[in-house]
């Protein structure tokens, strides 16, 4: 990243890097680029939740600079654009906008009930209307209330309820949604990040369909900073949204390539007690001193593949171990997500969107990461893999 005085996301500015020299309490560096100079407390702006908070740069200081992308419509997007801004300049299917800026509400509540809930013995609870809700299910109702809301989606259903659900929406020009509301829900009580997961079929089916057919796929991700990542099929790219202190969506990031780097993120790792060929991939990850970064929730741990524009998270079975992940859910939503950053997936023979979604509740193994990772994946797990290269990038030596 350039030396600009401005620590945040790619050209998305917003957060003033100071040193311990320029810290005080009461004065801030200024978020011009390249600027030590102070602004005065008077200039904060009171947040809305938390009293003072950071005044967010001029639009004109967090404009993109980066060349031009292929498609005509993604050309007109620019890092620093407001959730509603980015929809429109990418897509005119309006039904779609809608849809998408319904669920980014429903996020926005998610994300609050998540960091206010209240957590002991085995749930972690918050209030919904006059009800006390485990978090889970709190987020499954306000994520088939959005859609309903949205007026644009045919059937949802969710990891929780998984049977299809009439949301009233049209079939023709509507669309279907799967989604699991909050993965990872059994590690908020240890304040690991934590996400919701969902993917958009044009139509009313949901079966009988693959993950190629989505035309929309995102997570929102409750962490240190709430983000909605999504990918739309009209446009390349995956494209992070920041929640801002006032309560909007900022375009931050957008990822097009995925490229080599050792991180490795190993799910089901019991199955290698079983499965010889994974624990030879992980015993390669180790011998060549790849990184682990690790959380136990899919969200955070496939989602750092597309911030960080590298690594490998993988979720392999075994006799002892079956495949635990949702094909409908969460394995062809992040497989949406992963392959429009320009990453790829697999089940260890394909693409995970090229699965036919046979049933609601069907599981399958999956990695997620660049394409020499994936073709390690495959090469290891099966013997040979269906993305050629030129040279042999495996363990399976
Ligand atoms: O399904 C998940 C979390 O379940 P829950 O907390 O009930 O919402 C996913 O996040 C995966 O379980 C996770 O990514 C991971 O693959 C699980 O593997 P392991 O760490 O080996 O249990």
């Amino acid at each position: 990243m350039e030396s600009t005085g401005i620590a945040c996301c790619a050209r998305g500015a917003i957060l003033p890097n100071l040193t311990s020299q320029q810290y005080h309490p009461t004065a801030l560096a200024s978020p011009r680029a390249g600027s030590t100079s102070f602004i005065s407390p008077k200039s904060l702006k009171a947040s809305s939740l938390f009293g003072e908070s950071l005044r967010i740069a001029p639009r004109s200081s967090y404009k993109s600079s980066k060349a031009p992308k292929s498609s005509s419509l993604v050309t007109k997007c620019e890092i620093g654009d407001s959730l509603e801004e980015f929809l429109t300049k990418s897509t005119t299917d309006k039904g779609l906008i809608s849809l998408m800026i319904s669920m980014g509400e429903a996020l926005r509540t998610i994300a609050f009930k998540v960091r206010t809930a209240s957590c002991g013995g085995t749930a972690c609870v918050n209030s919904f209307g006059d009800e006390q809700l485990a978090v889970d299910l709190l987020a499954n109702k306000l994520l088939f209330e959005a859609l309903q809301y949205s007026h644009v989606c045919k059937y949802a259903c969710s990891e929780e309820v998984p049977e299809l659900q009439d949301m009233g929406g049209p079939a023709d020009g509507g669309f279907s949604v799967a989604f699991d509301p909050l993965d990872g829900s059994s590690i908020v009580d240890t304040n690991f990040t934590v996400g919701t997961i969902f993917g958009v079929w044009p139509g009313d089916k949901l079966t009988g369909v693959t993950g190629a057919d989505q035309v929309a796929a995102a997570m929102g991700i409750f962490g240190p900073r709430t983000t909605y990542v999504l990918a739309l099929k009209d446009i390349p790219g995956t494209h992070e949204f920041l929640l801002l202190d006032e309560g909007k969506w900022q375009h931050v990031k957008d990822t097009t390539s995925i490229g080599e780097g050792k991180m490795f993120s190993p799910g089901n790792l019991r199955a290698t007690t079983d499965n010889p060929e994974y624990a030879k991939l992980i015993d390669y990850y180790v011998r060549e001193k790849y990184t682990l970064r690790y959380t136990g929730g899919m969200v955070p741990d496939v989602n750092q593949i597309i911030v960080k524009e590298k690594g490998i998270f993988t979720n392999v079975a075994s006799p002892s171990a079956k495949a635990k992940l949702r094909l409908l859910f969460e394995v062809a939503p992040l497989g949406f997500l992963i392959e429009k950053a320009g990453g790829f997936s697999s089940d260890g023979e394909r693409s995970v969107l090229d699965k036919v979604i046979k049933n609601l509740d069907e599981r399958t193994q999956v990695a997620y990461g660049s394409k020499n990772e994936i073709i390690r994946f495959e090469e290891t797990l099966y013997g040979s893999s269906r993305l050629k290269v030129a040279q042999p990038v495996g363990a399976a030596a």
